[in-house]
C-alpha cells in the first residue's frame, strides 16, 4: 500500500490518479480502475450524468473512489467556473480539476485563465486541482490564488511522449510547498517512476492505460511503477558519480 497524501482537506491512499476517457468499453474502464488501486478518478463533467440514450459513466466508477470532475471543454475562466459550479450542484463534491484549453493542436493549458478561475473557485470553497504548463511564476500565482495543488503537464495530453518537461517540473517540486501532481503525456510506467523518484507527490495517467493493448495489465503496471518511484524517493537514490568505484572493495580481507 502506498503512503497517503493530502490535497486540501482530502487524504488519498494512492498516489496514482486515473482518468476515464478512451476506454473501449465502460466495463473495461471499471476493471482497469480497480486494477490501478487508485482512489481518485477524474471525469469530464460533460460525460457524467449524460443523456438517457447513453449509460451513465458514473455507474462504472467504484464507490470507494473519490471523484475529481474536470472542466474539460472550457476555453476560458468563465466557462471553467460555470462547469465547476454545475459539478457541485450535481452532487460531485468540492474537488475540481481546472482545465482551460484553447489550443486545439497541442492542447496546451492557458495558465492565465486557469489562475483566474482558481481565484474565484477557491474563494467558493472548491479544492482546486489546476492543470498547467510548468512555469514557476505561474505556479506561485496559482498557490496565491488558492490552489490546493499544482498539476504541471509532462507533455501534451494524450501524446504518450513522457516527461519532456522534466527539468521544469523539477523546479516546481523544489520551489512550491504544495503537492505537485504530474499530469498528461505520461506514456509508460517508467515515466511515472521517474516522476515519483524526482519527488512528485502523485501522477495522473489516462491515455497510456486506456489505449494500451491490455488496460487492466497496464493499470497494474502503473500501480507498481508509482509505488516503486515513491519508495525510491523516500529511500533517497544514491548519488551519481562520473568515475567508477568498485562495488565489492577488498577491504576487510586478509591479503598476503
Ligand atoms: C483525463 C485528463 O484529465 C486528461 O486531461 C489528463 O491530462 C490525462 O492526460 P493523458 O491522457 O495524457 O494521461
Amino acid at each position: 500500500m502506498l503512503d497517503s497524501f493530502t490535497v486540501g482537506n482530502t487524504t488519498f491512499s494512492s498516489r496514482l490518479l486515473v482518468g476515464t476517457g478512451k476506454y473501449a468499453s465502460y466495463n473495461l474502464m471499471r476493471d482497469a480502475l480497480v486494477a490501478s488501486k487508485s482512489d481518485i478518478v477524474t471525469v469530464a463533467l460533460r460525460r457524467a450524468g449524460t443523456t438517457q440514450s447513453e449509460e451513465d459513466i458514473l455507474n462504472y466508477i467504484p464507490d470507494r473512489m473519490h471523484l475529481l470532475p474536470n472542466t474539460s471543454g472550457a476555453r476560458n475562466a468563465d466557462e471553467a467556473i460555470r462547469i465547476a459550479r454545475m459539478a457541485r450542484e450535481l452532487g460531485c463534491g468540492d474537488l475540481i480539476k481546472i482545465e482551460v484549453i484553447q489550443d486545439q493542436m497541442y492542447l496546451m493549458p492557458d495558465n492565465l485563465e486557469t489562475i483566474r478561475a482558481t481565484e474565484v473557485l477557491a474563494k467558493e470553497g472548491f479544492i482546486v486541482f489546476p492543470y498547467m504548463s510548468p512555469n514557476l511564476m505561474d505556479a506561485k500565482r496559482l498557490v496565491d490564488a488558492g490552489a490546493s495543488c499544482v498539476m504541471p503537464l509532462a507533455s501534451p495530453i494524450g501524446s504518450n511522449r513522457g516527461l519532456e518537461a522534466k527539468g521544469l517540473i523539477e523546479i516546481l517540486i523544489n520551489s512550491i510547498d504544495m503537492p505537485i501532481i504530474v499530469d498528461a503525456g505520461i506514456g509508460r510506467p517508467s515515466d511515472a517512476t521517474i516522476a515519483m523518484e524526482m519527488g512528485a507527490s502523485a501522477v495522473l495517467v489516462n491515455t497510456a492505460i486506456a489505449t494500451s493493448s491490455d488496460p487492466v495489465g497496464m493499470a497494474e503496471a502503473f500501480y507498481h511503477a508509482v509505488e516503486a518511484g515513491r519508495k525510491a524517493y523516500l529511500a533517497k537514490c544514491a548519488p551519481k558519480k562520473f568515475v567508477g568505484s568498485a562495488s565489492s572493495p577488498l577491504t576487510g580481507f586478509l591479503r598476503k
